[in-house]
Order: C-alpha cells, then sequence, then structure tokens
C-alpha cells in the first residue's frame, strides 16, 4: 500500500510516518526542504527515538521522497496513485498544497473510481475541511461532483510532543513514547484506512477540541510566559512555580468549557489534565520555547487555541478567564525576530497598540469582554 504524505517534519516523520510504515505502508514524502528528500531517498529509512525511562528505537522503512517545488508533475503522478494521502505541513500551509493535490486527484479520478482518503494531521480545527475547501477552488464542477463521491477529507486530530531536532541527524527524530490519532470515520469514503493507533470516532468535535484546548493551550502557557521570563526550554519554564500556576488555572478554565460543551467526566477530564501536564515535565524531551510559540497570529485565531475557550469561558460561566487572559497577554509581549508572524505581530502592535491589534487577529468585537480581561493581565506584565 503507497501513502503519500505532505510535509516530512517533526510530526510527518515522527508521527505520522512511523505509523503508516508499522501498519505495512510505503511511505513517500512530499517536501519543499530539498536536503530532507535527498536524505530520504539516499538512507530509504530513518530512527524515531522513544524516550522516556526507557529508550525504544524504531527504524522506520520503505520510505522515499518527492521534492514538490521543483518536481510537480512526478508528485502529482504519486497522489493520482496513492491509497491513502496525509499531510502535516502547519495550517497556514494548507492552501499552498492543494493546487498540486487537486492535479493529482483530478487525473486519479479519470483512471479509476476507487475511492481515496487524504487526512489533515493540522493542530486545527477541520484542518481535512478546510483543506477540502481549497482544494475544490482548483475542480470545475464535473470534478467536484466526482470528488464529492470518490474523495473523502475526514478531519483528524494528532497528539504527540515531537522537538525540532538539533542533533545533526537529519531525519532521525527523538519524541515522547505518547500518542493519539483520532480519525472522523463519518467522512471516510470506501474502506476505513487500516492503520494501527488510529481511534476512529463518529464526531470528531470533542477529541479535536479537548487536545487543542488541553495538550496546546497547556503547551502555550510554558511557551509565552517561559519566553516571557527568559526560560529556553519547556522544561526549564515548567519549574517555575508562578508558570506552574497559570498553566493549572488556564486548564481549570478550558476544563470547565470542555466538560460542559461535551459532557466528558469531571474527574476523568481532571486526570488527562495532570496526564497532559506531565508530558511537558518529561525531562528526556529537550522542546524550546520558540517552537511550541511559534505563529503567534494563528494562535491568537477567533477558533484557535486561546481564544476560542476563553470566549467560551466567559459565555459558559460569566467570569472572567484570567488565567487565560494572561496567556494572551504573553502572546502579545512574545518577541522574537527569528518567527516571522511574531515579527509582523510586533509591527502591528506599534502601529495600532496592543489592543487594537488583539481585536484584528482575533475577530474579537471591541467591547468584547475578553479585550478588557486581556488588557488588565497586559498591564500587570508591563509593569
Ligand atoms: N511537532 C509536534 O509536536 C506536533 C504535534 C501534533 C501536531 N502538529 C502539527 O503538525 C503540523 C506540522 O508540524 P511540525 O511540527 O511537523 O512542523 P515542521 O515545520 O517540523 O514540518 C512541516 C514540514 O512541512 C514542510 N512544508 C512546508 N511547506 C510545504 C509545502 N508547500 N509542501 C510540502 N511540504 C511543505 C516543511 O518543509 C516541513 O518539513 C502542524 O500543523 C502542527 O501543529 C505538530
Ligand atoms: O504545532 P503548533 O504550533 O500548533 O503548537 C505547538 C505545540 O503545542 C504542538 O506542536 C504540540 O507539541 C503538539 O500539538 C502535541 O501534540
Amino acid at each position: 500500500m503507497q501513502a503519500v504524505h505532505f510535509g516530512a517534519g517533526n510530526i510527518g516523520r515522527g508521527f505520522i510516518g512511523a505509523l503508516l510504515y508499522q501498519s505495512g505502508y510505503q511511505t513517500l514524502f512530499l517536501d519543499v526542504n530539498d536536503t530532507v528528500i535527498q536524505e530520504l531517498n539516499q538512507q530509504r529509512e530513518y530512527e524515531v527515538t522513544l524516550v522516556g525511562t526507557e529508550q525504544e528505537i524504531i527504524s522506520v522503512k520503505n520510505v522515499s521522497g518527492i521534492n514538490s517545488e521543483t518536481n510537480p508533475a512526478e508528485a502529482i503522478e504519486a497522489i493520482s496513485n496513492a491509497d491513502l494521502v496525509t499531510a502535516a505541513v502547519g495550517p497556514n500551509v494548507l492552501p499552498f498544497i492543494a493546487e498540486l493535490l487537486a492535479e493529482g486527484l483530478k487525473i486519479r479520478m479519470k483512471s479509476s473510481n476507487e475511492p481515496l482518503n487524504v487526512i489533515a494531521c493540522e493542530n486545527m480545527i477541520n484542518g481535512s475541511s478546510i483543506l477540502k475547501k481549497h482544494v475544490f477552488d482548483y475542480l470545475n464542477e464535473e470534478e467536484k461532483r466526482a470528488a464529492e463521491q470518490l474523495i473523502g477529507f475526514p478531519n483528524a486530530a494528532v497528539d504527540r510532543i515531537v522537538p525540532d531536532q538539533r542533533n545533526g541527524n537529519i531525519l532521525g527524530v527523538a519524541v515522547e513514547p505518547y500518542y493519539e490519532w483520532v480519525v472522523e470515520q463519518t467522512a471516510i469514503k470506501g474502506q476505513r484506512p487500516d492503520i494501527e493507533g488510529i481511534t476512529y470516532v463518529d464526531d470528531l468535535n470533542p477529541y479535536i477540541e479537548r487536545k487543542l484546548f488541553t495538550v496546546n493551550t497547556g503547551h502555550a502557557v510554558p511557551a509565552y510566559l517561559g519566553h516571557y521570563k527568559n526560560y529556553s526550554t519547556i522544561n526549564e519554564a515548567m519549574d517555575d512555580e508562578e508558570i506552574e500556576g497559570v498553566l493549572q488555572g488556564a486548564l481549570q478554565e478550558t476544563g470547565e468549557v470542555i466538560v460542559r460543551q461535551h459532557k466528558f467526566d469531571k474527574a476523568e477530564h481532571g486526570a488527562y489534565i495532570q496526564k497532559i501536564i506531565n508530558r511537558f515535565r518529561n525531562p528526556y524531551v529537550s522542546d524550546y520555547v520558540t517552537r511550541v510559540a511559534r505563529g503567534p497570529i494563528r494562535k491568537l485565531g477567533q477558533n484557535d487555541r486561546l481564544i476560542r475557550p476563553a470566549s467560551l469561558f466567559i459565555q459558559l460561566t460569566g467570569q472572567e478567564p484570567v488565567n487565560l487572559a494572561t496567556v494572551i497577554a504573553g502572546v502579545l509581549l512574545y518577541e522574537n525576530d527569528q518567527d516571522d508572524e511574531a515579527r509582523r505581530l510586533q509591527e502591528q502592535i506599534a502601529e495600532k497598540g496592543y489592543e487594537e491589534t488583539l481585536q484584528s487577529v482575533s475577530g474579537l468585537a471591541a467591547n468584547d469582554p475578553l479585550i478588557a480581561a486581556v488588557m488588565k493581565q497586559l498591564n500587570v506584565m508591563k509593569r
């Protein structure tokens, strides 16, 4: 079985590629990083090291790559012949892979009636549905009708902490042992892909919101407050009692929302929160605050890990989400010249000020109580 995966980065190699190999797939990675593609084609395998109290090494074999920027024709052909397409390129990159994907799907739909599923494995709500919309921009009406019949875009939630690799080994990845890959089975066309480790569910919404608003909201706390306090790694930030306090508080706030919205059991959710916090403390995983804080404009988006649960918390409880407001203030204070979005955010702040910038990137109305709550915390932090 042949899988085509967009994005041979951290999660692509450290999670999706490993599970696909263990389930018997040959995986062809499409990426624009030529060094990684060349190395994949030379080595034809790489190691994923599960780091915890004990180490385990998985040799991921049957892999190859195509530089989809310099060699689009081969990439399109590979897509047209695939048994499964997956992607982990980052939410902002999905529009840029859509045309190539659409070209591959057009060829496939002309030559075969075999269904195909495309799974976007990004930290976002409705990632595959959003990718589908971008792909459909490149199809005519007849192609869209055929694609509605044959091409599934099931949404997914993926969870495994895969830090940037700084060990000089281009392909090898050190990852935490924990993982979760939940896929919306109702949107699948044809047979469910038989991948060991996927949990299929009818309604993904509770799972993606629980993941995004616990793991990713939580992760944002040591990232932004850690950077604010001059720590460089998540582990260092996790040793700071004040940060730990905001983390616990923020996850109580998002927990209130998740339990009420999705009827999760309160005690079970409490245990889930503590398990997540322990994952951030894993001393064997060395993760930099700048990776976890990357893309601050995206992270202040209306449906992302901070604004959405904070808004829902206000709506549902009528109270101020003091801890989430503190993290959002931390995002507004995030300065990092190496991060394009952080630079752009600070440029906007210099031009329009914090309040107007927050409104424009989050889509919140000027009189939204969350804006006032964030400004209150920002003033405390700037003192
Ligand atoms: N790293 C994690 O811990 C983790 C965990 C869960 C989910 N995710 C999500 O997975 C996605 C990828 O994250 P990552 O950490 O692997 O990032 P990454 O930067 O390590 O990998 C992204 C890869 O996409 C490639 N890419 C960029 N533009 C491309 C294009 N046009 N076509 C093909 N490839 C392209 C990049 O070269 C890179 O190799 C994000 O949405 C992230 O939120 C990451
Ligand atoms: O990938 P991002 O930028 O959306 O978020 C940064 C981290 O929180 C994220 O990559 C986590 O490590 C991952 O989501 C864990 O499953």
